[in-house]
């Protein structure tokens, strides 16, 4: 009874493996504070096109970010502060179309570009819109304490918001480049305020990037309604995400700490190395603990 193929004897004909995407449930937001919940990591990728959303979700991506990094990996820009709301729209519709053709289950979340959030909440509500109506399932939003009440007001009105503190790319100009924070006694302090008012707001998952591993650590404890993805902040983040080039190994320039490259590390049989295997490793190593490794990708 165990061989496979009795196993799914049906009068239809061989159903498909549990692990195919026909069977597969689709990932909802209780499913991601479930699995936080019971401690099983959460992992997130950058896409930006059809085809590579496929291919993440087939992989066993739960969450793919259509992130603003694409100003820099697709566009070529030397920021993400050039990126705008249409370009984000376009790239989310491509990546949900992409998720949609195979019948995928990832959790799609959409990156609200510099200057579409920061006038207002209805101009945050407006932009948000956009994005949810190109296919996305939850926008994310970078800053602190003061995005709180707009991040409140998306979410009483059914959008689902992701945070993102620490090292926020659309403010490297304020902040001097791209550093780790909350490293002093002060900011860690203001941080873990911020991050809390928050998750009191309504934030449901939320993206620390290049923050120290004790402090990432300390806030994912503490957040019990909020699931923290680390970019650069430690291992012990209820989830993990990193830009799709960079784990690929397709940085133009050089790769930040945070960074492995998990096509330079898939063995050397003929016919396996692809980007599929290196998506599914990442996917294999955050779910084991083995990606990030504190003494090699944080601080
Ligand atoms: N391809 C790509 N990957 C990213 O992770 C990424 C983007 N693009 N674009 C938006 C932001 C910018 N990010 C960056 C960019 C550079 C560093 C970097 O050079 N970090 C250095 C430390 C620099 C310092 O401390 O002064 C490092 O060694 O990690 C980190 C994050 C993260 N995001
Ligand atoms: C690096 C991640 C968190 C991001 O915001 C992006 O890809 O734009
Ligand atoms: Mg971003």
């Amino acid at each position: 009874m165990t061989d496979p193929t009795t196993q799914n004897a049906s009068p239809y004909g061989t159903l498909p493996p549990a692990s195919s995407p026909a069977t597969r449930k689709p990932v909802s937001l209780p499913r991601l504070l479930e699995m936080h919940a019971r401690g099983e990591k959460i992992v997130m990728l950058t896409a930006y096109d059809a085809t590579f959303a496929a291919v993440a979700d087939a992989a066993g991506v739960e969450c793919i970010l259509v992130g603003d990094s694409l100003g820099m990996v697709c566009q070529g820009l030397s920021s993400t502060v050039g990126v705008s709301l249409e370009t984000m729209r376009y790239h989310t519709e491509c990546v949900t179309r992409g998720v949609r053709r195979v019948q995928g289950t990832a959790w799609i979340v959409s990156d609200l570009p510099y200057g579409t959030y920061h006038e207002s909440k209805e101009q945050a509500l407006r932009s948000a819109v956009v994005l949810m109506q190109a296919g996305a399932h939850m926008v994310k939003l970078e800053g602190g304490g003061w995005t709180a009440d707009t991040v409140r007001f998306l979410v009483d009105r059914g959008i689902p918001v992701c945070a993102h503190l620490g090292l926020t790319p659309q403010t490297v100009h304020a902040l001097g480049g791209y550093r780790v924070q909350g490293k002093t006694t002060e900011s860690a302090t203001l941080l873990k305020r911020h991050a809390h008012e928050l998750q009191d707001a309504g934030a449901t998952l939320m993206v620390l990037e290049m923050v120290p591993a004790a402090l990432s650590a300390e806030l994912t404890t503490e957040l019990s309604h909020c699931a923290t993805i680390g970019i650069g902040a430690g291992k012990d983040t209820a989830g993990q995400v990193l830009v799709l080039h960079d784990m690929l190994g397709l940085n133009l320039g050089k790769n930040p700490k945070f960074v492995r490259n998990f096509m330079a590390e898939l063995p050397g049989i003929p016919g396996q190395h692809g980007i599929k295997e290196a998506i599914t490793a990442y996917v294999q190593a955050v779910k084991n603990g083995s990606f990030p490794d504190n003494a090699l990708h944080a601080w």
